[in-house]
C-alpha cells in the first residue's frame, strides 16, 4: 500500500425503518491520506464531512451505517495494512487513540466534567501503554508543556470548567497526540474559538504535526484554514467529492463551481473592500438528490446536461480531480448520454 490510509468507494447509508430504504448521506468517496500530509476537507454544513471521518474511527452507529462494497484500508505502526471496516470491535478499539485519534470542535463537551486534566491525559495512555501512575503523570506534564500550557503542573489538578476554551482545545491535543499515532483526525478544532486564539492553535498543530510526524486529516468548512494548514484538499458536496487537488491548485486553477463560490465568499483583509459573496440557494436533502449535478441548482453554469446525469469525477490535470460536465472529456459526455 503506497499510503497511509486508501478509502475507496466509501459510502454512507441512513435507516430510517424497516420497510424504508436507506438514504445514501455520502457516496463514492475515495481518498489517499499520505504519511506526514495535512490533508484537508472542506464543504459546507451537512456535506458529510464528519460522518466519513467518523467512518475511520469506528465510530458509525445506528441509524448510520457503512454501505456494502466500501474499503478504508490503513498502514499499522507494525508495517501491515488493515481493512478497518472488518476489524474487531476490540482490535479497533485498541487502535482508537493509539494509531489514529481524533479533536473534536467542542473541547468542553469531549472532556469529562467529573475529572481533573491529569485523569483525562493519563487515561488514554493507561489504556494504551503499561507505565507506572508517576511515569504517566510525567508523561501528561511534558504533553501540556508541548501543547504551550502555562502553570502546566497546576492545571493538570484542575477541571475542565476551570480552562477556557483556546486552553481546553490544547488540553484535547495533548490527549490526541499523547499516543503518538500516525493519523490525527481534527474536526472544526478551531471553530469555538476567538479568532486570535483560532491562529494560536492553527499554528500550534502545525509545529506539532512537524515534530510528531503524524497525518493530520482537517474538517472545516473554512478555506483560509485549509490555506494556512494543508497541502492536499478534498471539497465535499452535498456527500459527494466534487474536486480534489493540491491546495494551490484549489486556490489557482480552481476547477468546480462551487469551489470558487466558496472562495469568492471567504473574508479578505486585504484590497479593496467587496460584498462579500454567498452561493444562492441551500445544499440539497439527503435521499431528495435530483438525477443530475447535486449543484445543478446553484450553479451559475448549469446546462442541461447537469439536469440529466451525475458527472463523473474526472482528472483535469495530473493530481487535480473535479466532478462537472464542464471539465468532463468528450467520451464520457458521450458515455453518460
Ligand atoms: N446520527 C445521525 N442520524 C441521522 N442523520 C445523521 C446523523 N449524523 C449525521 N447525519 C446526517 O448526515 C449528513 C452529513 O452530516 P455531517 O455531520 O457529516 O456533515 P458535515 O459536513 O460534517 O457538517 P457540519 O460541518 O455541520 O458538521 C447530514 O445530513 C446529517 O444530518
Amino acid at each position: 500500500m503506497d499510503h497511509l490510509l486508501e478509502m475507496r468507494n466509501l459510502s454512507i447509508d441512513l435507516y430510517r425503518g424497516r420497510r424504508t430504504p436507506p438514504v445514501k448521506l455520502v457516496e463514492g468517496i475515495d481518498l489517499n491520506i499520505d504519511k506526514k500530509q495535512n490533508f484537508g476537507i472542506v464543504g459546507e454544513s451537512g456535506c458529510g464531512k464528519s460522518i466519513t471521518c467518523s467512518s475511520i474511527m469506528g465510530l458509525l452507529s445506528f441509524p448510520l451505517s457503512v454501505g456494502a462494497g466500501s474499503s478504508i484500508r490503513f498502514q499499522r505502526e507494525n508495517g501491515t495494512d488493515t481493512e478497518l471496516l472488518s476489524l474487531p470491535k476490540k482490535q479497533m478499539q485498541q487502535l482508537r487513540g493509539k494509531e489514529i485519534s481524533m479533536i473534536f470542535q467542542e473541547p468542553m463537551t469531549a472532556l469529562d466534567p467529573m475529572y481533573t486534566i491529569e485523569d483525562q491525559i493519563v487515561e488514554s495512555l493507561r489504556f494504551h501503554t503499561d507505565l507506572s501512575r508517576s511515569a504517566m503523570r510525567e508523561a501528561a506534564l511534558e504533553m501540556l508543556r508541548k501543547v504551550k500550557i502555562p502553570r502546566a503542573e497546576e492545571i493538570l489538578k484542575e477541571y475542565p470548567h476551570h480552562l477556557s476554551g483556546g486552553m481546553l482545545q490544547r488540553v484535547m491535543i495533548a490527549i490526541a497526540l499523547i499516543n503518538n499515532p500516525r493519523l490525527l483526525i481534527a474536526d472544526e478544532p478551531t471553530t469555538a474559538l476567538d479568532v486570535t486564539i483560532q491562529a494560536q492553535i492553527l499554528d500550534l498543530m502545525n509545529e506539532l504535526r512537524e515534530s510528531y510526524d503524524t497525518s493530520v486529516i482537517m474538517i472545516t468548512h473554512d478555506l483560509g484554514v485549509i490555506a494556512e494548514t494543508c497541502e492536499q484538499v478534498a471539497v465535499f458536496y452535498a456527500g459527494q467529492v466534487v474536486e480534489q487537488a493540491s491546495v494551490d491548485d484549489i486556490f489557482h486553477h480552481t476547477a468546480h463551481p462551487y469551489t470558487s463560490g466558496l472562495l469568492r465568499s471567504v473574508t479578505s483583509l486585504g484590497g479593496e473592500q467587496k460584498e462579500l459573496y454567498t452561493i444562492r440557494g441551500t445544499v440539497p436533502t439527503a435521499g431528495q438528490f435530483s438525477s443530475g449535478c447535486r449543484f445543478a441548482d446553484r450553479c451559475e453554469h448549469c446546462t442541461a446536461r447537469c439536469r440529466e446525469a451525475v458527472p463523473p469525477l474526472t482528472e483535469v490535470a495530473p493530481g487535480h480531480q473535479c466532478r462537472c460536465w464542464l471539465h468532463a472529456s468528450g467520451a464520457e459526455k458521450e458515455a453518460a448520454r
